[in-house]
């Protein structure tokens, strides 16, 4: 299989106006290879969106990359206080599709004109023409109607929208595509309907892999290859979607699953129970891991120690927890504590949690 990103020991941090870092990625390694869909799931906060924009190269003030490497195929780009990034790379070798796209694209231009902009920024020379045949065949490959081209941004439904936004963004053929919650705005059929696109962009090759997003496991489940699960800025679990869904081995990823409604048979049955209590402040998030005060599993050790990374790059848990219980999985009952220490409720322990408004009982 060819390694087509491989970032390594990212570490970035926000500065807030009293002078404070917010340390959103820490210490975080992620590879995707050719051809593959790499899921990023976790709460809101947890770094998610972060990490999207400093791999797809929009790092922007206040958030600051302090160390770490991008390779992509085979090109590398240094992180850290001297490091220039290549602004050729966005959108040809790279390109992020943020979140809220689809409304934040101008409401008074044209699909075409959109698109023939996007070309335009890359290549100065490039005839409307023969950028809009471009565009026009590329639409044509996807399935999409032709008149998209001649339509304003409101003329779309949220669904068709969205899969012109990611159009538009794919058309330079970047080697990599970062989409960030991508189908949370959208209604069921709509979210099957880009993914499904998003599958076949990668069979036309229009791009070689997908790093996807998102809050919502179901939606990871069915669009990953594999799931790299992310808690207060570090990556807590890495794991083939099927197996981490069916076999999650650490306490977060399986409160995760707790709360929201997987189509396993596992979780099927079970009350959805959300996760007691909030992520920590990135400002000063607690020692040893960061998910012990949360944590049902949680042993002296993790009060204090950095959790040991158990496994493989392709298949691991960093916890003490899993680490002493090698090729266990997490009993989902047990993953999550009911109490925090000092008595407080924080869940209506055994009552069905409400679920959010998309569905999933995650909060946003
Ligand atoms: N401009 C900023 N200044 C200071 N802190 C920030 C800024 N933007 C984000 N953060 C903080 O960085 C952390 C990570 O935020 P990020 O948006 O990457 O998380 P996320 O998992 O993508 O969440 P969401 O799904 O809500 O976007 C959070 O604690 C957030 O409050």
């Amino acid at each position: 299989m060819t390694r087509l990103l491989d970032a390594r020991n990212l570490r970035a941090a926000y500065r807030t106006q009293d002078g404070r870092l917010v340390r959103a990625v820490d210490d975080v390694s992620v590879h995707v290879d050719e051809g593959e869909v790499l899921g990023v799931a976790g709460e809101s906060g947890c770094g998610k969106s972060t990490l999207g924009a400093i791999l797809s190269l929009n790092v922007r003030s206040p958030l600051q990359v302090e160390s770490g490497t991008l390779d992509i195929e085979g090109k590398r780009q240094d992180f850290g206080a001297s490091a220039k990034i290549p602004r050729t790379w966005r959108g040809s070798v790279v390109s992020l599709l943020p979140q809220g796209a689809m409304n934040s694209i101008s409401p008074t231009m044209r699909v075409r004109d959109l698109c023939f902009d996007v070309v335009r920024a890359h290549d100065r020379r490039a005839r409307r023409s023969d950028a809009l045949d471009r565009v026009r065949d590329r639409i044509a490959d996807l399935g999409l109607p032709p008149r998209v081209l001649d339509a304003y941004p409101h003329q779309l439904s949220g669904g068709m929208k969205q899969r012109v936004v990611t159009v538009i963004s794919t058309l330079l053929n970047p080697r990599l595509l970062i989409a960030d919650e991508p189908t949370s705005a959208l209604d069921v059929s709509s979210q099957r309907a880009l993914i499904e696109m998003l599958k076949e962009m990668l069979e036309q090759k229009i791009m070689a892999g997908v790093i996807f997003v998102t809050h919502d496991l179901p939606v990871l489940r069915t669009v990953s290859d594999r799931i790299a699960v992310m808690y207060a800025g570090k990556i807590v679990e890495v794991a083939d979607a099927g197996d981490l869904v069916d076999r999650p081995r650490h306490p977060y990823s399986a409160a995760l699953l707790s709360s929201v409604l997987v189509p396993e048979p596992r979780y099927r049955t079970m009350r959805v129970k959300g996760i007691p209590g909030a992520p920590p402040n990135l400002l000063d998030p607690p020692p040893g891991c960061r998910f012990h005060p949360r944590c049902g599993l949680a042993m002296p050790q993790c009060h204090t120690d950095e959790p040991p990374t158990d496994g493989t790059e392709l298949r691991y848990s960093a916890c003490h927890w899993s680490a002493q219980h090698p090729g266990e999985s997490v009993p989902v009952e047990a993953a999550t504590r009911d109490e925090l220490d000092g008595g407080e409720p924080l869940d209506r322990a055994g009552e069905p949690v409400a679920l959010a408004g998309d569905g999933t009982g995650v909060g946003r």
